[in-house]
């Protein structure tokens, strides 16, 4: 039996999967937190890679990284960092990123160039922001590299030139995403000279070697990673709640949604993955829980204790800024509080309107595609909460299906690697057993409340 190695390098920590390679089963994983904040030392996702492999890395043939996308990895000529990289959900780049839209020739030229319309959280905006405001540390840029990039380098052997996919290279913001290829010309525009890029690999190739000959698959975003665990087809929507809220599916066309709201990502397997993002997910119910002074299972059960419109509570959870909509300086607002709030009812609010930021992506989605859901699957941290899932199928309008509680990043990225290894045109056919159905009377008015107020602010 050939045991692979997949691991999760996503926001607050890496998580590593050993997977048997014929079948996906799980034999061990571990994981390894990652500093907080949105400007983070590089080398740290070093040392929680070496922490939560160790112990599986040598028991597997072959070997992939999904990273969280975007973060802005920026290498003088040593290899060594210039600065601490940026991450996706660091907002300080929103005028850096106008800047660029404009000089690309607006929103909707920037979206037929690179499948997206720039935000804050693209690597080319962090790029521009470096150069206007660090312009010592933008002169020292000699390569930049994505966060799984630079992880994937690091098990290589040494020597090994840096290597990304199609997949992340898509969130740079200097590829063109419908034709596969890097714009080393938009990269220079954002940093003032033309750094090195990493190659990229074609999917379900060998990318390279650990210094024990291992294999070494691409790798690729985290996003793409899930999209792949969970083998997503045309027609199935997820809908991820981890540090950030996502709503993806797969296409096999590209899109060029000028509007913004929809990114136009490419995939791990030569196909495409609109996607919508938000900043603010199930952070929201940790700041939640702290405020109220609860863990999550007493949030959870707040939260069940209050009707649907927690007494007319409702959130705008845009404590961090947000994306979607792009609003980077926004703040959180409440509405509706009055002398009867009670604490379930605030504890209801919240996740309230986590889902219902993250229904407004499905709906975004559904525009984009013109494709109605199939079905819609739940992962991500968050969904280990009752509440979660007892409101999620009624925010959303739809039966939700949940897998088995596991790290669908990872196992994409173990799929990827288990792919990688066996030469094959396909990935291998990993079955997921007992997937749940969720299902609960559907809540509109919620979602009418939340409307009202996202607009009105
Ligand atoms: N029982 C729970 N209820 C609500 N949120 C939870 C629960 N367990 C974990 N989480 C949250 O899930 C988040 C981590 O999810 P994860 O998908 O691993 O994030 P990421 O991949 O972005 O690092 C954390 O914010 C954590 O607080
Ligand atoms: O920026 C995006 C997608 O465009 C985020 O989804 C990041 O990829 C971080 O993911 P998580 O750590 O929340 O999984």
């Amino acid at each position: 039996m050939a045991l692979v190695l997949g691991v999760d390098s996503s926001t607050q920590s890496t998580k590593a999967v050993l997977v048997d390679a014929d079948d996906g089963t799980v034999i061990e994983q571990r994981s390894a937190p990652h500093p907080a904040g949105t400007e983070v030392d590089p080398r740290a996702w070093l040392e929680a890679f070496d922490a939560a492999t160790a112990g599986l890395l040598d028991r597997a043939a072959a070997v992939a990284v999904g990273g969280q996308q975007h973060g802005m990895v920026a290498l003088d000529a040593a290899g060594e960092p210039v600065r601490d990289a940026l991450l996706w959900n660091d907002t300080r780049s929103a005028a850096a990123a106008e800047a660029l839209i404009a000089e690309m020739g607006g929103p909707q030229a920037c979206a037929d160039a690179i499948g997206s319309v720039l935000v804050a959280s693209f690597t080319s905006s962090k790029l521009r922001w470096l150069r206007d405001h660090e312009p010592d540390n933008a002169a020292r840029v000699a390569e930049v590299l994505l966060p799984h990039d630079y992880v994937s380098r690091h098990l290589a052997a040494p020597g090994t030139a840096a290597f990304t996919d199609r997949g992340d290279a898509s969130g740079t913001g200097y590829f063109a995403t419908a034709a596969g290829e890097w714009r080393p010309d938009l990269a220079k525009a954002a940093l003032g000279h033309e750094p090195a890029l990493p190659a990229v690999v074609a999917p379900g190739a060998v990318a390279a070697q650990t210094p024990t000959g291992q294999v070494v698959a691409a790798g690729t975003g985290d996003n793409m990673g899930a999209a792949l665990g969970l083998d997503l087809r045309p027609g199935d929507v997820l809908v991820s709640i981890g540090t950030s809220g996502v709503a993806s599916t797969v296409s096999r066309s590209p899109i060029a949604d000028g509007t913004g709201t929809v990114t136009g990502f490419a995939d791990a397997t030569g196909g495409f993955l609109p996607m919508v993002t938000t900043m603010n997910a199930a952070g929201i119910l940790d700041l939640q829980a702290r405020w109220l002074g609860v863990d999550h299972d007493e949030l959870a059960m707040l939260a069940l204790q209050a009707p649907a419109g927690a007494h007319g509570v409702t959130l705008l959870p845009y404590y961090g800024g947000e994306r979607t909509p792009n609003r980077p300086g926004a703040t959180g607002t409440w509405a509706g509080l009055t002398p009867r709030t009670t604490r379930a009812d605030l504890a209801r609010a919240a996740f309230e309107a986590l889902l219902c930021s993250l229904a407004d992506g499905v709906d975004a989605l559904l525009s984009a595609t013109g494709d109605e859901p199939q079905r819609v699957m739940l992962v991500g941290g968050a969904t280990r909460s009752p509440a979660v899932r007892t409101l999620a199928p009624a925010v959303l309008g739809r039966s939700v299906l949940l897998p088995p509680a596991g790290e669908y990043v990872a196992r994409g990225a173990a799929r990827q690697a288990a792919w990688a290894l066996s030469g094959a045109a396909e990935p291998p056919d990993w079955p997921l057993a007992d997937t749940e159905t969720l299902d609960a009377t559907p809540a509109p008015a919620v979602r009418t409340a939340y409307a009202a107020l996202r607009d009105r602010v």
